[in-house]
């Protein structure tokens, strides 16, 4: 069996008067993520494994930020393209682990939603998918609550 792991990781900043979707799940907070797209940070992270695992790059090469048809690109439709593409090639899912590195907002309320939602978009199970997250103790950007970054890492099944 050809079996291929991915991982990816993405930072977005902070910024004043944004709304913050994480995992294509609004989060209520007093500030939001700035990017060319809509700055899911966590979508990113997971596009970017899924392309890495089939050997496709990553999204600036897919979706460059220099393209106006991006610019406010709601990234589950980014999401989708992506995993079409790994599906054009024959890929399925085995598992997407990721991890949502966040001062604040506590993201526990949200995770189950998060969850579901990235199944719904990749096809698959509940099961299949992890969101985990965690502070930095206050160390770092992250730490400063001047962004948010976040990782994945995937394991896909191929012919
Ligand atoms: N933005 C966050 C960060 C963390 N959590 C949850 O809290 C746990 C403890 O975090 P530490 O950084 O102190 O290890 C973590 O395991 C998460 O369950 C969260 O919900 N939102
Ligand atoms: C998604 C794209 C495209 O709108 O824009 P951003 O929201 O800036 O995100 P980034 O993680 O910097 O990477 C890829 C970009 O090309």
């Amino acid at each position: 069996m050809n079996i291929r792991i991915g991982q990816g990781f993405d930072v977005h900043k902070f910024a004043e008067d944004r709304p913050l979707i994480i995992g294509g799940v609004n989060i209520p907070h007093d500030k939001g993520l700035i990017g060319h797209s809509d700055a899911d940070v966590l979508l990113h992270a997971i596009s970017d494994a899924i392309l890495g695992a089939v050997g496709e790059g990553d999204i600036g090469k897919h979706f460059p930020d220099t393209d106006e048809a991006f610019k406010d690109a709601d990234s589950a439709k980014l999401l989708q393209h992506v995993w079409g593409i790994a599906e054009e090639k024959g890929y399925t899912l085995g598992n997407l682990d990721c991890t949502i590195i966040a001062q604040k907002p506590k993201m526990a309320p949200y995770i189950e939603e998060i969850r579901a939602r990235i199944a719904e978009l990749l096809k698959a199970t509940k099961d299949q998918i992890n969101v985990k997250a965690t502070t930095t103790e206050k160390l770092g950007f992250t730490g400063r609550e001047e962004g948010i970054a976040s990782q994945a890492a995937v394991l896909l099944q191929g012919k």
